[in-house]
């Protein structure tokens, strides 16, 4: 058992250049030269080719009852030539059939090839080719060049995994349920297809809505979108309460409306929004909108868009079957898509448990940490706000360059602080599960998880803030004795993503999970502070 954590940091040393680079990369195998063609397979693999087969048949069939009765018929001389040259049609159509199953089957070979390499799983019937690259998209889809220049100047040479999946099978029209790792480009997954079967804007109102769990999530999730979409004229747009207020919104210029559950299903019951054109509806971080205190919200937004063509789409890092249930209630032949092993962390977040004994014990170990080494940007996970607050306090006092975000600042507020760890203005930043999920923070070194988390879920996107893009990254997770009891969930986690994991630990029992939130001693230890 670990117990001090001074060596939390251990071999590293603060190098701001280190975390300016921005552009990240993600290690993909290169193509091998010799896969078969994928642009001219993808279009012989259609429903049509299906026809062809069950027709042929049902000619075969009829050809055989005619044949049966062909005594009786007055013409027989006659109807024999016929016979001969039907059989003659038969072989050439047998010809063509098996060309046409050869060319199947050497496509389906092909997808599966890539599909192993990239450890992408798929299920469903007739799922599209993933992208050999990002060309894929032009000369399969005839994807508009605005778009490709813009993957090139944000530095995305090659599709990740669920790009590769997920854009095809949600440009041939699926639904889809993706699920795919922390920062692996699931934003980019959902979004550019939408871009590309809107085509160009149009003054017929939203056609297209992305939910996302938080304000912030919502609103990095609209930066991005733009950044895809620069150079078309697309009106994409942020639901602001600013926005809701306004007079204008019933007639408002949107193509791609990205909300809060709780903004949209405000304006939905405001009668402020008409949703009756959606075509696409994205539900990001799903199984955090599938929770009870959001699903009624949820449900009215569905409801809204009642387009009987729309096309919903979920993605999360973490998908349990129960969501995947609840969600094929109101999905349509959807397609499931996941990358590597589902609910599964970051294979580039090298993870540690460490025991610090105590709350003291706790804040001990964090102070010697950034007394002797530390790399920013950190991010710090507490439980409550409470505590973030009185964490904050005390590494103000230590003149550590910190900032804090809770439910209690307004909106720009919150703001602020995110902007000002961005921008490396705050080199740790104390947070509850709020910014858990989806924020996209470019190079965070370490994620410290100094209240033990309340699930495997929260877990996993806690420490998916860091290793995002390729990058690595670190987590460490403390725990006291209150904690000892669910330790093996966690330590299941690890040891998926292969990380070391005490033996002793990986024998304590299985416990069924409850959110796991014990009440604190406080983290306050100085004195003014704590008095107040
Ligand atoms: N093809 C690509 N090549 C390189 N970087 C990419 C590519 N696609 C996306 N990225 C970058 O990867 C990072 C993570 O992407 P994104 O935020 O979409 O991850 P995510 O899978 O949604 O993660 P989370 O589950 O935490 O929400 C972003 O900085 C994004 O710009």
């Amino acid at each position: 058992m670990e117990k001090a954590a001074s060596f939390l940091f251990a071999g590293t040393s603060f190098n701001k250049k280190k975390y300016a680079d921005e552009i990240a990369r993600f290690k993909e195998k290169k193509e091998t030269e010799n896969e078969v063609d994928y642009l001219s397979s993808f279009e012989r693999v259609n429903p049509a080719s299906e026809e062809v087969t069950v027709s042929t048949k049902k000619r075969k069939r009829k050809q055989a009852a005619s044949e049966a009765v062909e005594g009786f018929n007055v013409f027989k001389s006659s109807k024999k030539a016929l016979v001969i040259s039907e059989e003659n049609k038969t072989d050439e159509g047998e010809d063509n059939l098996s060309k046409e199953k050869k060319k199947i089957n050497l496509k389906l070979e092909a997808d599966s090839i890539l599909r192993k390499q990239y450890n992408i799983h798929v299920s469903g019937n007739n799922v599209a080719s993933p992208l050999k690259s990002f060309a894929d998209l032009s000369s399969v889809y005839g994807c508009e060049s605005y778009l490709l220049h813009n993957f090139a100047k944000l530095g995305f040479k090659e599709p990740t995994p669920i790009q590769r999946q997920a854009i095809p099978v949600l440009l041939s029209g699926r639904e889809c349920f993706a699920c795919a790792p922390t920062g692996s480009g699931k934003t980019l997954a959902f979004v550019s297809p939408m871009l590309m079967k809107l085509k160009h804007a149009s003054t017929e109102g939203v056609r297209a809505v992305i939910l996302c769990p938080t304000r912030e999530l919502a609103a990095q999730t609209t930066r991005e979108c733009k950044k895809l979409a620069e150079g078309n004229n697309f009106y994409i747009k942020l639901l602001t309460k600013k926005l809701i207020r306004s007079a204008h919104l019933t007639k408002l210029r949107c193509d791609i409306l990205i909300s809060t559950p709780l903004r949209l299903s405000s304006a939905i019951k405001k009668r402020k929004l008409d949703l009756s054109r959606v075509e696409y509806l994205v539900l990001d971080e799903s199984d955090k909108l599938f929770e009870l205190g959001l699903i009624k919200q949820i449900d009215s937004v569905v409801k809204a868009c009642s387009n009987p063509s729309i096309i919903r789409s979920l993605f999360s890092a973490t998908l349990p079957d129960s969501v995947e249930e609840l969600a094929r209630t109101i999905m349509h032949d959807a397609v499931r898509v996941i990358i590597g092993r589902k609910n599964t962390a970051s294979e580039s977040v090298n993870q540690k448990l460490v025991f610090a004994g105590t709350e003291e014990g706790k804040l001990l170990a964090l102070r010697q940490s950034f007394q002797e080494r530390l790399n920013p940007p950190v991010l710090i996970f507490v439980q409550s706000k409470e505590r973030a607050k009185e964490l904050y306090e005390e590494l103000k006092f230590d003149n550590i360059r910190v900032g804090v975000i809770d439910s209690d600042l307004s909106e720009t507020q919150r703001e602020n602080v995110v902007n000002d760890f961005r921008a490396g203005k705050t080199w740790v930043l104390i947070a509850t599960d709020v910014i858990a999920r989806g924020m996209d923070f470019k190079g965070v070194n370490c994620v410290i998880n100094y209240d033990f988390p309340d699930s495997a879920a929260a877990y996993i996107h806690r420490i998916g803030r860091s290793g995002r893009a390729g990058r690595t990254g670190e987590a460490i997770t403390f725990y006291t004795e209150d904690d000892v009891p669910f330790l093996r969930n966690i330590a299941n986690v690890m040891a998926a993503s292969g990380c070391e994991v005490p033996s002793w630990i990986m024998a304590l029992r299985k416990l069924r999970w409850k959110k796991h939130r014990p009440k604190r001693e406080s983290i306050l230890t100085i004195p003014d502070v704590a008095e107040e």
